[in-house]
C-alpha cells in the first residue's frame, strides 16, 4: 500500500484578476517505506505541499490520502500517530519557555498514552540525547540537539510517516550530516516513511530514493535518485536543475 497519494492537488489564492496558482494539479505517490524528495526552486510550492499534508492549510482541492485514507476523513488521534511533521527551525518549533519534558509530554498527555517518563525518556536516547535533558530548556542547547529534540516530539506517537521541511538547513554544517545519518537510521530501525524537502541535490541523493521536481507551482517530473548522477532527466527544467547542482559540486 502507498503511504501517501496525492492527486490533483491545487491551490489558489485571491480572487479575480487577483488570483494566484500556488499549487496545480500535483500528483505522485510514495510507498510504505519509502523516502521521497521534493525539490525545487525557491517558492515552486514544496512547502505549501507538506502544509497540505500536515493539514496546517485547508483551501486546497484535489485528494491526499494516507494509508489509503482521506487526510479529511482521519479523526484527529488517528491522523496525529499517522504523520507528523519536522520544521527547518527548531526554535520555531519549540516554545521558548517549555521545558523538554513539557514539550515531549504535551502529545503523550493529550493522547492519553501510558508509560510517559519511559516514552520521554526513550525518545530523547533514541535521538542521541541523555535523558537528562528533560529538565532543560530550549536556550539550553545547541541547534543540533534542538533539532534532536523536534524529532524526538515528532516520533513520540510512533507515526509511521515523517513530513521533514529543510531539517538541517538551518544547522550548522558540521552537525548538518549528523541529523541527516540520525534521520537515516531513525528510518531504517521503524520502517518509516518520509516526504523530505529540500533546496540540497546533495542531501537528497543522500537521503532519498525517489525525487520530483517542481517549477511554479506544479510538478514537472519524478525521477529515481540515479538521474541525480547521470543528469539525464526528461523535463528541461529538472535537467537543468540537476546539471547547475552537479557544476556547483565540481566546482567546490
Ligand atoms: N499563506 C500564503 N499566502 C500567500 N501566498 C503564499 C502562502 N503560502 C505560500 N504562498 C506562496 O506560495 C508559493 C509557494 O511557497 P512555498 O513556501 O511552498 O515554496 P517553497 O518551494 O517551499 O520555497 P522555499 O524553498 O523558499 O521554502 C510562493 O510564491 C509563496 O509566496
Amino acid at each position: 500500500m502507498n503511504a501517501i497519494n496525492v492527486r490533483n492537488l491545487s491551490i489558489d489564492l485571491g480572487y479575480g484578476s487577483a488570483k494566484k496558482r500556488i499549487l496545480g494539479d500535483v500528483c505522485f505517490s510514495v510507498e510504505s517505506g519509502e523516502s521521497f524528495g521534493l525539490v525545487g526552486e525557491s517558492g515552486s510550492g514544496k512547502s505549501t505541499i507538506l502544509r497540505c499534508i500536515a493539514r496546517l492549510l485547508n483551501l486546497w482541492e484535489g485528494d491526499i490520502e494516507l494509508e489509503g485514507r482521506s487526510v479529511k476523513d482521519m479523526p484527529f488521534a488517528e491522523y496525529c500517530r499517522t504523520v507528523q511533521m519536522v520544521f527547518q527551525d527548531p526554535y520555531g518549533s519549540l516554545h521558548p519557555r517549555q521545558s523538554i519534558r513539557t514539550a515531549l509530554q504535551e502529545p503523550l498527555r493529550i493522547h492519553r498514552m501510558d508509560r510517559q517518563v519511559e516514552r520521554m525518556e526513550r525518545a530523547l536516547i533514541d535521538v542521541g540525547l541523555n535523558p537528562a535533558f528533560l529538565s532543560r530548556y530550549p536556550h539550553e542547547l545547541s541547534g543540533g540537539q534542538r533539532q534532536r529534540v523536534a524529532i524526538a516530539r515528532a516520533l513520540i506517537l510512533e507515526p509511521r510517516i515523517l513530513l521533514l521541511d529543510e531539517p538541517t538547513s538551518a544547522l550548522d554544517v558540521s552537525v548538518q550530516a549528523e541529523v541527516l545519518n540520525l534521520l537515516a537510521d531513525l528510518r531504517a530501525k521503524r520502517n518509516l516513511t518520509y516526504l523530505f524537502v529540500s533546496h540540497d541535490l546533495a542531501v537528497i541523493d543522500h537521503m532519498c530514493e525517489r525525487l520530483a521536481v517542481m517549477q511554479h507551482g506544479r510538478l514537472v517530473e519524478v525521477m529515481s535518485r540515479d538521474v541525480l548522477a547521470t543528469g539525464e532527466a526528461k523535463d528541461p527544467y529538472a535537467r537543468e536543475l540537476i546539471q547547475a547542482s552537479l557544476e556547483y559540486d565540481h566546482a567546490v
